[in-house]
């Protein structure tokens, strides 16, 4: 059943660039979703659009069947609580003000009133931190330090915990692992293929490393200069009928 449909979407800058160009596909429930591309494809332009954080041109973008462009207020708001995206890097994605647990229970305090958890439980403010810090496998001493006083690694963890606090249905994860070393990268990507079954979420999982695609995608996307040039199940990634282009990404990987 497809969570996200985004048809014929294209989104231009002011300077004229074309960034996203009449990209269409599908997202299933469930479903890791990969899409790949070199730096400046459209990438993180195409995750801004399904944030809303910026306008398109034309085209359109269904979430559970709705078209997201014409929400407002309140419906926005609510849409957000269902989208959730972790970043490249977690350093800037999160407050420095902020000590950890504090960070952890933000997600949750802004979208209480709207919340039915399932998995997690909001009991108290602690018992809930807790939880997160179990579910990302950090330990409980973290929830006191500041972000630079804990590890790239444990950053990336701790905005993995918040994207997950409030249970979203989809989290699109931009390169989530590109700010980390090889070691920790394989770990967050076990991870959240791990959080993925137990809280049945799904994603959109967005980089330009084809082996993190490969090893956490059923379907992958291949982008270049604003379109989609290739759409294939994971198992038929080195198949001869790829694209040229997709044959190159794979030659370097
Ligand atoms: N705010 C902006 N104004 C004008 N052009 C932009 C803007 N943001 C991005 N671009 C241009 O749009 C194109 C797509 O950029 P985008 O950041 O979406 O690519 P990307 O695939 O995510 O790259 P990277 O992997 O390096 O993050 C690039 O040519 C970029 O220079």
């Amino acid at each position: 059943m497809s969570l996200l449909t985004v048809k014929e979407l294209t989104k231009s800058y002011q300077s004229g660039k074309v960034a996203v160009d009449y990209l269409s596909f599908t997202l299933n429930k469930g479903e890791c979703l990969g899409l790949v591309g070199e730096s400046g494809c459209g990438k993180s332009t195409l995750a801004r659009c399904l944030l809303r954080i910026e306008p398109i041109n034309s085209g359109s973008i269904y979430f559970n069947n709705e078209p997201i462009e014409s929400l407002n207020g309140r419906q926005l708001y609510s849409y957000r609580k269902k989208l959730q995206i972790v970043f490249q890097n977690p350093l800037a994605a999160l407050n420095p003000k902020l000590k950890i647990k504090d960070s952890l229970v933000d997600p949750y305090l802004e979208y209480a009133k709207e919340l039915n958890l399932s998995y997690f439980s909001f009991t108290s403010k602690a018992a809930f931190v807790k939880q997160l810090l179990e579910a990302v496998e950090l330990p409980s001493s973290l929830a006191d330090r500041y972000p630079h006083e804990i590890s790239g690694g444990q950053q990336q963890r701790v905005t993995i915990a918040r994207a997950i606090s409030i249970e979203p249905e989809l989290i699109v994860l931009d390169e989530p692992t590109a700010s980390l070393d090889v070691i920790s990268q394989r770990a967050v990507l076990t991870l959240l293929t791990e959080l993925r079954e137990t809280l049945n979420l799904s994603y959109l999982f967005i980089s330009h490393d084809l082996a993190a695609v490969n090893q956490m995608c059923q379907r992958i996307l291949v982008m270049k200069e604003g379109h989609l040039i290739d759409e294939f199940n994971r198992r038929d990634l080195f198949d001869n009928e790829r694209h040229a282009y997709t044959k190159e990404l794979i030659s370097i990987y």
